[in-house]
C-alpha cells in the first residue's frame, strides 16, 4: 500500500475534501498531512526540515515493480548516477541558488566541461554567475506537453506559444523538451524530416490494452523536440478533427500523449543523458491534463517523480476534455482516483430525465492535482475564477487561487517582423513606414478590392466561432458596410459563418472579402496590409493577433476582455501633454453599438488625424512583446513550484 502525503495551505485546507481523489479523504487513507506555513503541530514548519522527514518516510515505501501501475522505467528513474546531483537535504534542489566553495566550483566546472554537450547536463546545468561571485544558478529541466507546436503543427495560438516559449526558456539556459504527437496526415510528413527514430518503445497501458508508442527526436534551437508516434496520429485532417468534425477518439489520442510524455524523461537518452525525475512538467490545456494526475496516481505511489513538479497552463478553459463517466476505466488510472476527474453536469445541462450528468473531466483533474496553474494573461487568471468565465470550474479554481498566476504571452519577433517577414511583399519598420502603404496596396490588389490608399482597410483573423465574436461582426456588417472602409476576414470553423462570409462577398463586392481557410502567409499579409484589426472576442485568454498587429503598426480595436484588456491601451488624444497615448481601442460591453462606436472612432482618427494615427502605430510598434519577459516570469513560477512540496504526493 502506497503512502499518500498531501500538503495544504491553511487557507484551503477546509475546502480540500472536495478536490481530492475519491479514495483519499482527510480522515481515512491519508497517512500524512502537512500544512504549508500552517499551524498543525505534527510537522515542523521549516521547509528543509519537513522535506527531510518526508524523505525518510518515503524511503520506507516498497516499490513493487510488478504492480499494474508501476511505471515501465522505474529502474532508469531510480538510477543513482543520473540523480546524483540531488541536494541531500532539500528536495527543491533544482531551483536552489547555492553557494559553493572554490573547490566545489572547480569540480562542477570540470564535470560540466567533460559532459558530451555542455547544455545537456544530466539533471541541471550550472553556470557561474557574473564577475567573480561564487553564486551559482541552478537551471531547470523542463518538459512541455502539448497537442501542437509550431512549426510542426498549428491550429491556433497554442501552437504559437508552444513553438516559441520553449525556445525562449532554452535560450536562458534551461534544458527543455517538448513532447507532442507526430501527426502524419499526408501533407505534414516533411516537417518531421529532421526527426529521427530514437529506437525506444514504451508500452502505455490504457483503453484496455498495452499500446506501443515510438519516440522521434529533433534537437533544434537548443530544444529537444520529441514526437510521439502511434497509428492514432496518422490520418488526414488536423490535430483534432477533419471535415466531419472532431475525432471520436480524442480522449484516447491525448491520454496516450500524456502517458507517453510521463515516460519520456525517464526512458529517453537525449544528448547522452535522460531528463530524469527532477523535472518541471508544463502541461498545456486539457490535452496534457492527465500529466499532473498521472504523477500523483501512477508514479508517486512507487516513489517515482517525487521531486518533479507540474504546472498547468490554461490557454482556453472552454475546452476541458469531458467524456461520459463510463470512459474512466480507459484512462489508465487507478480506480480509486475517479474522484479527481469526477464531473457532474448541472441539471440544466442534462439531455433527458434519465441523464445523471456524470462525466469525467480531464482539465478538472489537472486543476486539482497540478502544483501551480498559469493562465496566459493576468486578466484571464481572474476571469476563470468567476461564474461568467470559469465554464463551471470557477469554484475549484477559486479554491486554488493562491497558486494561479497570469503571464501574458510573448510573440515570435523573428517570425513576425515587418522588416524581414518572408510572407509580405514589402518591408518596413518604425523608422520608415513607407513599406506598409505598399503592403496595403498589394493586399487590395491580391483581394481584388479597389486600390484606394486613403480608405481604411480593416482585418479580422481567427476561428469563426462563438469565442471570437464572429456573430457580432455578422450582425454589425450592414452598418459597417455603410462606412467608407474595406473589410477582409480570414478564418475557418463554423460552416454557417463560412457560408455567410462567402455570401457577404457577393453582397458587398467592392468592400468585403472573406477568405475561408487556415493560411499562415495570408495572415501575415493581412496583418501587414491592414490599417485596423478587429477582435470582438467574447472572451480572450490572451490573444496573439492584437500583438502581431501592433508590431506591424496595425491598430487593434478589441473587446475589453482577458488578455485584450491587458495588452491594448485605449487611445487618449490628450494624454502625454497632448501628444496622445495608447495603442488602439478596447470597447465594452460587447454589443454591436459599442463595436460600431469604437470602429467609428478608429476610422475617423485614421482619416482626420493623421499625425495622431502615426503616433498610435508607433506606440504599438515600440511595445516589447518578446518572449524573454514571459520566460522570466515562467522561471519565477517554476521556482515557487519547486520551493513548495508537491501538491499531491
Ligand atoms: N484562418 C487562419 N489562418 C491563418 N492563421 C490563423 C487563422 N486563424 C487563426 N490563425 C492564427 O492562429 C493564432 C490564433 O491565436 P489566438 O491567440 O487567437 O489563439 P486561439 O484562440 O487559437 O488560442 C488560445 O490560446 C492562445 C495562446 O495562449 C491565446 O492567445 C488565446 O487567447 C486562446 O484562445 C494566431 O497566430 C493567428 O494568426
Amino acid at each position: 500500500m502506497a503512502t499518500h502525503t498531501l500538503f495544504f495551505s491553511p487557507a484551503t485546507l477546509c475546502k480540500k475534501s472536495a478536490l481530492l481523489p475519491r479514495h483519499v479523504s482527510l480522515s481515512s487513507s491519508v497517512t500524512q498531512i502537512a500544512v504549508s506555513g500552517g499551524t498543525l503541530p505534527q510537522r515542523p514548519r521549516d521547509h528543509g526540515l519537513r522535506w527531510r522527514c518526508l524523505a525518510e518516510d518515503r524511503s520506507q515505501v516498497e516499490l513493487p515493480h510488478d504492480e499494474p501501475h508501476a511505471p515501465a522505467s522505474l529502474e532508469d528513474a531510480e538510477d543513482p548516477e543520473l540523480n546524483s546531483r540531488e541536494e541531500e537535504s532539500n528536495g527543491s534542489a533544482h531551483v536552489a541558488t547555492v553557494i559553493r566553495t572554490e573547490e566545489e566550483l572547480d569540480e562542477e566546472l570540470i564535470t560540466s566541461i567533460t559532459s558530451k554537450e555542455e547544455s545537456k547536463a544530466p539533471i541541471m546545468s550550472i553556470e557561474e554567475s557574473k564577475e567573480d561571485s561564487k553564486e551559482i544558478k541552478v537551471k531547470f529541466s523542463i518538459v512541455f506537453v502539448t497537442a501542437e507546436a509550431e512549426p510542426y503543427s498549428k491550429t491556433g495560438g497554442l501552437g504559437d506559444v508552444c513553438g516559441s516559449l520553449p525556445v525562449a526558456l532554452a535560450a536562458r539556459g534551461h534544458r527543455v523538451m517538448v513532447v507532442l504527437p507526430r501527426y502524419l496526415n499526408g501533407q505534414s510528413e516533411k516537417v518531421y524530416s529532421n526527426a529521427v527514430d530514437l529506437g525506444k518503445r514504451a508500452k502505455v497501458s490504457c483503453f484496455g490494452a498495452d499500446h506501443e508508442v515510438a519516440f522521434f527526436h529533433e534537437f533544434r534551437e537548443n530544444v529537444d523536440w520529441v514526437f510521439v508516434d502511434h497509428p492514432a496520429y496518422r490520418r488526414p485532417g488536423n490535430p483534432y478533427g477533419d471535415n466531419y468534425g472532431a475525432y471520436g477518439d480524442n480522449q484516447f489520442r491525448f491520454s496516450l500523449l500524456s502517458h507517453a510524455a510521463c515516460e519520456a524523461p525517464l526512458v529517453l537518452e537525449l544528448g547522452g543523458f535522460n531528463y530524469g525525475e527532477k523535472c518541471i512538467f508544463v502541461a498545456n490545456d486539457w490535452h496534457a491534463g492527465l500529466v499532473p494526475v498521472l504523477l500523483g496516481a501512477k508514479y508517486r505511489p512507487w516513489g517515482v517523480y517525487k521531486d518533479a513538479r507540474s504546472i498547468l497552463v490554461i490557454h482556453n478553459i472552454a475546452h476541458q476534455g469531458v467524456e461520459p463517466a463510463t470512459t474512466y476505466p480507459n484512462l489508465g488510472l487507478p480506480p480509486d482516483w475517479y474522484g479527481a476527474l469526477e464531473w457532474v453536469f448541472p441539471n440544466w445541462a442534462r439531455k433527458h430525465a434519465l441523464d445523471k450528468g456524470e462525466a469525467v473531466n480531464i482539465l478538472k483533474g489537472a486543476i486539482v492535482t497540478a502544483d501551480r496553474i498559469v493562465t496566459v494573461s493576468e486578466g484571464y487568471s481572474w476571469e476563470i475564477t468567476t461564474p461568467e468565465g470559469g465554464y463551471g470550474l470557477d469554484g475549484l479554481l477559486t479554491s486554488r487561487k493562491s497558486v494561479i498566476n497570469g503571464i501574458v504571452n510573448g510573440i515570435d519577433v523573428t517570425d513576425w517582423d515587418p522588416a524581414t517577414d518572408q510572407h509580405i511583399p514589402f518591408h518596413y519598420s518604425i523608422d520608415d513606414l513607407s513599406g506598409k502603404a505598399l503592403c496595403k496596396a498589394d493586399l487590395q490588389r491580391e483581394l481584388g478590392l479597389p486600390m484606394r490608399p486613403v480608405t481604411p482597410l480593416i482585418g479580422f483573423i481567427g476561428r469563426l466561432d462563438y469565442q471570437k465574436g464572429t456573430d457580432l461582426v455578422l450582425s454589425a456588417l450592414p452598418e459597417i458596410m455603410q462606412m467608407d472602409i474595406q473589410l477582409v476576414m480570414l478564418g475557418s470553423g463554423n460552416v454557417a459563418y463560412e457560408e455567410w462570409m462567402r455570401s457577404a462577398e457577393y453582397t458587398y463586392r467592392d468592400k468585403f472579402r472573406g477568405w475561408v481557410g487556415f493560411n499562415v502567409p495570408i495572415s501575415h499579409r493581412i496583418t501587414a496590409g491592414c490599417d485596423i484589426i478587429i477582435m470582438p472576442s467574447r472572451f480572450e485568454p490572451c490573444g496573439l493577433n492584437q500583438l502581431y498587429a501592433m508590431r506591424y503598426g496595425t491598430v487593434p480595436v478589441v473587446h475589453c476582455t482577458g488578455g485584450l484588456r491587458d495588452t491594448v491601451e485605449t487611445f487618449n488624444p490628450f494624454g502625454d501633454e497632448g501628444r496622445g497615448t495608447g495603442t488602439g481601442w478596447a470597447f465594452s460591453p460587447l454589443t454591436k453599438e459599442r463595436l460600431l462606436w469604437a470602429l467609428g472612432l478608429a476610422v475617423s482618427t485614421y482619416r482626420d488625424y493623421r499625425s495622431s494615427w502615426e503616433g498610435l502605430m508607433k506606440q504599438g510598434m515600440s511595445k516589447d512583446f518578446t518572449w524573454d519577459t514571459a520566460a522570466s516570469n515562467y522561471e519565477q513560477i517554476f521556482e515557487w513550484a519547486s520551493i513548495d512540496p508537491p501538491y499531491v504526493q
